[in-house]
């Protein structure tokens, strides 16, 4: 049964439109006028207990709305959610025992108390016994390598270590179902790992199910068999990441290591030139040239090594954002 059902969710924004001058103010006050901006539209998902599904989509897509609508932040505009049993925008008690949200660009804690602190505060919160308090944080700290920080004032510890400390407020009360916007923002990458490691390491420990926003590939790929792509307030994919390139990924990316240098205006007709280093080259080509490329480049060129891949998830993902791209790539 699933621990998350969103059906047919939906935002709408209304946003005061002002023009502009003292009658725009005036009217402003007086006669205010609106529009709606769609946030989200219409969308429909599920999550079985202790999956990790990763929530893609380009600025302003829709994500953290939809998060903030699954954690009962806001109240949607129509659908319907429910979360480990509960409407989150009840707030039950019960319903907030049971989840976190952590947002990348927000903190918990507070900067000029050490983070034990505000530990103790989060164990009071949720009524959590000073035997049980004193169990998970020994074993939270342990897994985040956290030991001998929790004693000094927030604002002196390292990006990475505030936000090791922010998981650990987030899960003291240990919740079946974890929201994550953006955990590895700005940290340095042997930081974002050790949040990865964690975060994969928790997840089977306790079969908590996460929904995580990110825009580093490496943390979707790492940790995300399946995810969700919302485009304009849209969901338009769910399902595994390899579908997802096959999708929206209409192309391939060959490497040929040539017997010589070639001029780039020789290897422009290949295909797009992603690089050229030394003798090596690197083209993205569309998945029905790749043969007749491949032959034509090894016809006219001494190939010493020649390789086809997928390519790297950032570059379909970064081209996937670019406006219009994915709905060519719906279209077609
Ligand atoms: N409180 C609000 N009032 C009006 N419009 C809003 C509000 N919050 C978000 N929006 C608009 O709703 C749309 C979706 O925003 P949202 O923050 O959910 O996107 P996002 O996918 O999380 O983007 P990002 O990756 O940049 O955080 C955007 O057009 C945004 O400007």
């Amino acid at each position: 049964m699933p621990i998350i059902t969103v059906e047919r969710l939906s935002k709408i924004y209304p946003v005061a439109i002002k023009q502009p001058g003292i009658k725009g103010t005036f009217n402003h006050f007086f006669h205010r006028t609106y529009r709606e901006i769609k946030a989200v539209q219409d969308v429909s998902f599920y999550l079985e207990p202790g999956e990790i599904v990763g929530f893609l989509g380009a600025n302003g897509a829709g994500k953290t709305t939809t998060l903030k609508m699954l954690t009962g932040l806001i109240h949607p505009s129509s659908g319907n959610v429910r979360v480990a049993g509960y409407i989150p925008f009840r707030r039950q008690p019960e319903f907030l025992r049971q989840t976190s949200l952590v947002m990348g660009q927000k903190q918990q804690l507070l900067w000029d108390l050490p983070a034990l602190d505000s530990l103790r505060i989060n164990a009071a919160v949720y009524n959590i016994s000073d035997r049980i308090f004193t169990e998970r944080l020994s074993e939270l700290a342990s897994m985040l390598a956290l030991e001998n920080k929790l004693t000094q004032p927030v604002r002196k510890l390292s990006l990475g270590e505030r936000m090791k400390a922010e998981l650990l407020a987030a899960l003291l009360h240990h919740p079946k179902v974890l929201f994550l916007d953006e955990p590895t923002l700005g940290l340095d990458v042997n930081a974002q790992v050790a949040v990865r490691e964690f975060l994969r390491e928790y997840n089977q420990r306790y079969q908590a199910t996460i929904l995580l926003t990110s825009h580093y590939m490496a943390d979707i790929t790492a940790l995300c068999d399946r995810v969700l792509l919302i485009h304009q307030g849209q969901l338009i994919y769910d399902g595994s990441l390899d579908g997802l390139l096959q999708r929206f990924a209409p192309y391939r990316e060959v490497k040929v290591e040539l017997a010589q240098a070639v001029s780039p205006e020789k290897l422009k007709q290949f295909g797009e030139i992603e690089a050229i280093e030394g003798q090596e080259v690197r083209f993205i080509v569309q998945r029905e040239n790749l043969t007749t490329t491949i032959a034509k480049l090894l016809a006219q060129f001494e190939v010493i090594d020649l390789n086809v891949n997928d390519p790297p998830i950032e570059e379909v993902i970064g081209r996937l954002f670019q406006t219009g791209t994915i709905l060519e790539n719906l279209d077609s």
